[in-house]
């Protein structure tokens, strides 16, 4: 017994600050529920936050359905910038830039409008969700380039990928 007793290291303070990302490029700007007389507003994006250098050209809405994962992903020019209206996300993400300070680490998250925020994923990142909701949920995605339907920036592997050491 005594082999398997493991005892916690810090996770949180007494902020229950959000640690910054392990990836670089990665930026999450965490912001507020306003509770209102008829419900919650939140703020999604802000040009004023910086979190782009480049104006937002598309923004999408996905939803995924109880335990759907969608992964992996990565872009080579886009930029994409999520804020989960509705629901909790597991988020892996995983460095595939050989050029990065970052190569090759994985950082797993969770997002969720419990704990609202805009998340930045830059171009060479794979990046998946799973949806741990027991409802359908929705994120949506402003991307800095529209999206080409005849030459989608989109490239691919499967959620069960020997590529990335990490199992959704
Ligand atoms: C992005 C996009 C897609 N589509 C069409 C193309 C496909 O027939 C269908 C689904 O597209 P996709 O498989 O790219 O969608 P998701 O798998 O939900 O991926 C989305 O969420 C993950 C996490 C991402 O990283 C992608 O950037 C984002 O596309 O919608 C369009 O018609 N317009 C669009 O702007």
């Amino acid at each position: 017994m005594q082999d398997e007793v493991k005892k916690d290291q810090q996770s949180t303070d007494s902020e229950w600050s959000l640690p910054e990302s392990i990836i670089d490029g990665v930026l999450f700007r965490e912001t507020k529920n306003i509770i209102t007389g008829n419900g919650t507003t939140s703020e999604g994006y802000r040009e004023d936050w910086n979190l782009h250098s480049d104006p937002i050209k598309q923004i999408i809405q996905v939803t995924l359905r109880p335990g759907a994962i969608s992964a992996w992903h990565m872009h080579r020019l886009q930029k994409d910038h999520v804020f989960v209206i509705l629901g909790t996300f597991k988020l892996a993400m995983y460095d595939g830039r050989p050029q990065s300070p970052t190569y090759q680490k994985l950082e797993v998250r969770n997002l969720s409008n419990l704990r609202p925020g805009a998340l930045v994923i830059p171009p060479g990142i794979w990046h998946g969700f799973k949806n741990l909701s027991h409802q359908e949920s929705i994120f949506i995605n402003y991307f800095d380039r529209a999206y080409q339907y005849s030459d989608p920036d989109e490239y691919r592997l499967p959620p069960d990928t020997t590529e990335i050491p990490f199992t959704f």
